[in-house]
């Protein structure tokens, strides 16, 4: 850390504070030290000093009972995931998380329930050394809201604009099994094998920072899916006013059927499922070498799964034998 990062403050404990109130929740679950905010928690306003020569980067989501988890998830597992999809917000940047804003709507003071998920969501902090700067509690339906701040070197940020026709689409890791996950949890799928590892594709993903700071300067346009590889490529390709040939026989769909997962059930997990939290980027050819190198450096598989076409807004998937099936774009849509 260089030598102008301030040193951490965190206000005294607040006198006017009882055992089981508002601000003794705080106190107890989410004032643990910070290493580089320069004034945490307990005052109107935290305060940040960036690091010269970055740019923030600032995202926000949250997490809806019924709508994101299902109301008896474990507390420790949504702690870890309601600051993981933010993390990979930043990570899809290129950027380096740095401080979180927590702010939630809980129906009740389950001080078992808070401790658990207050333990995940940390985890998740140290790991990606994010300092928990501030927040919001309220009562209110179970709602876990999160705005996240990191740095970038300025102009160096991975946006979803600055992609070409020619260029390469490659994706990290192994999306679809959160969904094959979320499929058990609806009773709709049995798998054979790795039943555990689809849940835990669902309940704890693993934001891919060290590839998203790797790829500055080496991809054209990144994003982190969430919503489902199509939907999420999308818009790359709206963005940047390309369109996309997939191709059928690279798409990594062996450990999806590794679980015993139907070839339709498989496809439409890797392609439309979301909750993946894996990164969908572009880059050119001449990039091949040096991404496909990161591979292994990362311990992360990354697949190149088709290339940016020049006709705009749409996405073909070529077969083995060349044939062309037209594909929608479409992704989840909390109102579609
Ligand atoms: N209520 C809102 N007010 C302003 N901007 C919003 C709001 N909701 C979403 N956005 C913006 O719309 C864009 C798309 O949102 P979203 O699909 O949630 O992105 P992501 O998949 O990266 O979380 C983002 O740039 C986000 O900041
Ligand atoms: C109970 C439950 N229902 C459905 C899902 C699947 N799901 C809910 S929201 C979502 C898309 C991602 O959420 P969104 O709020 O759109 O994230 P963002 O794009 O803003 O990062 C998915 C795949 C789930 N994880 N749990
Ligand atoms: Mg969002």
């Amino acid at each position: 850390m260089p030598s102008s990062a301030p040193a951490s403050r965190q206000n005294a404990p607040d006198a006017a504070a009882t055992t089981a109130g508002e601000f003794a929740l705080i106190q107890r679950h989410f004032s643990r030290p910070c290493g580089h905010t320069a004034l945490a928690g307990g005052d109107d306003a935290a305060l940040l000093h960036p690091r010269p020569g970055m740019e923030l980067a600032v995202s926000a989501d949250m997490l809806v009972a019924g709508t994101h988890f299902f109301p008896d998830a474990d507390p420790h597992d949504l702690g870890w995931k309601t600051l993981a999809v933010n993390v990979s917000d930043l990570a899809a940047m290129g950027a380096d998380p740095r401080w979180a804003l927590l702010s939630l709507a809980l129906p009740a003071a389950d001080d078992a329930w808070i401790a658990a998920f207050a333990d995940g969501f940390y985890a998740c902090a140290e790991r990606f050394g994010v300092d928990l700067a501030g927040g919001d509690t309220t009562r209110g339906p179970l709602t876990l809201s999160v705005t996240i701040l990191g740095e970038v070197p300025r102009g160096q940020a991975l946006t979803r604009a600055g992609a070409n026709a020619g260029d390469d689409i490659w994706v990290s890791g192994q999306p679809g099994l959160a969904a094959l996950g979320l499929e058990m949890l609806r009773g709709t799928f049995a798998p054979t094998a790795d039943g555990e590892r689809c849940l835990a594709a669902l309940h704890r993903p693993q934001p891919r920072v060290a590839l998203g700071q790797a790829l500055r300067g080496l991809a054209s346009a990144a994003l982190d899916i969430s919503d489902g590889l199509l939907g999420d490529l999308g818009h790359i390709l709206v963005q940047s006013r390309c369109g996309a040939t997939l191709h059928e026989d690279a798409l990594p769909l062996a450990a999806l059927y590794a679980t015993g997962a139907s070839p339709a059930l498989a496809r439409r997990c890797l392609l439309a499922g979301g909750d993946d939290y894996e990164l969908l980027f572009c880059a050119p050819p001449a990039a091949r070498a040096a991404i496909t190198a990161l591979g292994p450096a990362l311990a992360l598989p990354l697949t190149r799964i088709g290339t940016l076409s020049d006709a705009p807004g749409t996405v073909a998937l070529r077969s083995a034998d060349g044939t062309l099936t037209a594909l929608a774009a479409r992704g989840y849509d909390h109102f579609g």
